[in-house]
């Protein structure tokens, strides 16, 4: 398993190019299940998530087309599988994300049930229970969701939490199905707007997306289009919050600020100073920072996703900082692993308390999902010293070439791979 090896304490700047986000292209190349026509799909970040995804649909009989510059093609017009096995959506939760196009389009889908993960139990109920209201006949089987339906019929349904992937499972299953669903206590995240956006270039009939409320009028089928996938918030995110732990001046190309704006609010209280243009972000920082609290909270809250990042900035600040864990459950793994690298961290359920300490120091630490990859790779560019961070098969899950992209502004950060390590 690769590693990373970091020697804190270089200071960074310079020019960075934001991928196209994960969380949108993820469900964007499902959306493509849902016409016989080819979609055209730009700016599709290079990550093993994604190959997960082509795997799982070249499984199903989707031709997928690889170009240049991040930009693939999709073609669902021979699809031969309506199942997404356990052996693909284990290596990835969002394989749930097949359920919805398959059962609208062709009326039936066995899609394996995702397991609990680091973060938490994560469980599909809702997304369930939304296809059963429009009709679906669906049941748990041999760990699997099996579902059938000669056509859903529009339903009015309110999920009984904010759910991203559940809010796109139904709005891509009710683009095609027969009348009006209304989708109430929706997620408005930007990467739900971003697939919307993508449905109604396919002739989908959607409004309210960015909203709590999305309407969607059913049509018999969806066309061709070509759309580029919006920027990676949560990865401008992270070399904004490297920048603030460990000093620097980055400029970020490629980004949406617009869709960021309770992490850049946060990054100024701690003493970042932000400049925006529309498709950039200055972030320079030249203090120690200052410690900063905050709740997560669905968009346009301060995004779970964010938490450990930032949590990896508070580490080194001054002051004290209560940081509270809304969404997930078990969102602290990365606490204990930043506490060998000496950070002063205590949890009682889902708050943690983080005082900030002069100075990280070096040390060996485990990766164990996404998020908190990233924030022991932030420590350690903080740190004085050196860490290896293991296990990092999860954030190649999330982020393209990142230790390129950091060693591009001036990061002393290496991959070593199983072969050299041994
Ligand atoms: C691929 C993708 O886009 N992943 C994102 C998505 O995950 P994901 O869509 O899985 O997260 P959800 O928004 O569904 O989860 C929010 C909360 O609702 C709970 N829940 C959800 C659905 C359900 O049927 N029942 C239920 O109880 C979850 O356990 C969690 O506690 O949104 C999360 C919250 O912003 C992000 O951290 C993930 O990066
Ligand atoms: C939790 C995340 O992703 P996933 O839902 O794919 O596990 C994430 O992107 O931080």
């Amino acid at each position: 398993m690769d590693k990373l090896s970091i020697t804190g304490g270089a200071r960074l700047a310079g020019d960075v190019a934001v991928s196209g986000a994960k969380n949108a292209a993820l469900p964007i190349l499902c959306a493509s299940l849902l016409t016989a026509d080819t979609i055209t799909l730009h700016n599709v970040p290079a990550l093993n998530d994604i190959g997960t995804a082509l795997r799982l649909l070249d499984r199903m009989g989707v031709r997928a087309e690889q170009g240049r510059d991040h930009t693939i093609s999709l073609n669902a017009a021979q699809v031969s599988s309506l199942e997404a096995p356990y052996e693909m959506v284990k290596t990835m939760r969002a394989s749930i994300l097949v359920l919805g196009p398959l059962l609208t389009r062709f009326g039936e889908a066995r899609v394996s049930l995702p397991g609990g993960c680091a973060i938490g139990q994560r469980p599909v109920d809702q997304h369930i229970k939304g296809l059963a209201a429009m009709g679906a006949d669906i049941k748990i089987e041999h760990g699997f969701v099996v579902a059938k339906a000669a056509r859903l019929k529009g339903a009015s349904i309110r999920t009984d939490m904010v759910t991203v992937t559940g809010t796109e499972n139904l709005l891509m299953a009710a683009v095609l199905a027969k009348g009006q669903t209304i989708l109430e206590n929706a997620a408005r995240e930007p990467e739900i707007s971003d697939l919307a956006e993508l449905l109604i270039k396919m002739g989908a009939r959607i409004q309210g997306h960015g909203t709590d409320r999305i309407v969607i009028d059913g049509v018999d089928a969806l066309h061709g289009a070509s759309h580029r996938v919006v920027a990676d918030r949560i990865e401008a995110g992270t070399f904004l919050c490297a920048v603030g732990a460990a000093g620097g001046d980055i400029m970020l190309r490629q980004a949406a600020p617009d869709t960021m704006g309770a992490l850049l609010d946060k990054l100024q209280e701690a003493g970042m100073t932000i400049e925006c243009g529309p498709d950039w972000i200055r972030g320079t920082m030249r203090d120690r920072p200052r410690a900063v609290g905050i709740r997560t909270h669905e968009y346009p809250g301060f995004p779970t996703d964010m938490q450990a990042q930032l949590m990896a900035l508070n580490c080194i600040a001054s002051g004290t900082a209560v940081m509270v864990e809304n969404i997930f459950e078990n969102r602290f793994m990365h606490v204990q692993e930043l506490g060998r690298m000496g950070a002063q961290i205590d949890i009682d359920g889902h708050t943690a308390v983080v005082t900030g300490v002069p100075a990280l120091s070096g040390a060996t630490v485990m990766a164990t999902d996404l998020r908190a990859s990233a924030s022991l790779v932030i420590a350690g560019l903080a740190a004085k010293g050196h860490t290896t961070v293991e296990r990092i098969y999860h954030l190649d899950r999330g982020y393209e070439h990142m230790e390129q992209k950091l060693r591009a502004i001036g990061a002393d950060i290496q991959r070593v791979s199983d072969k050299e390590a041994a």
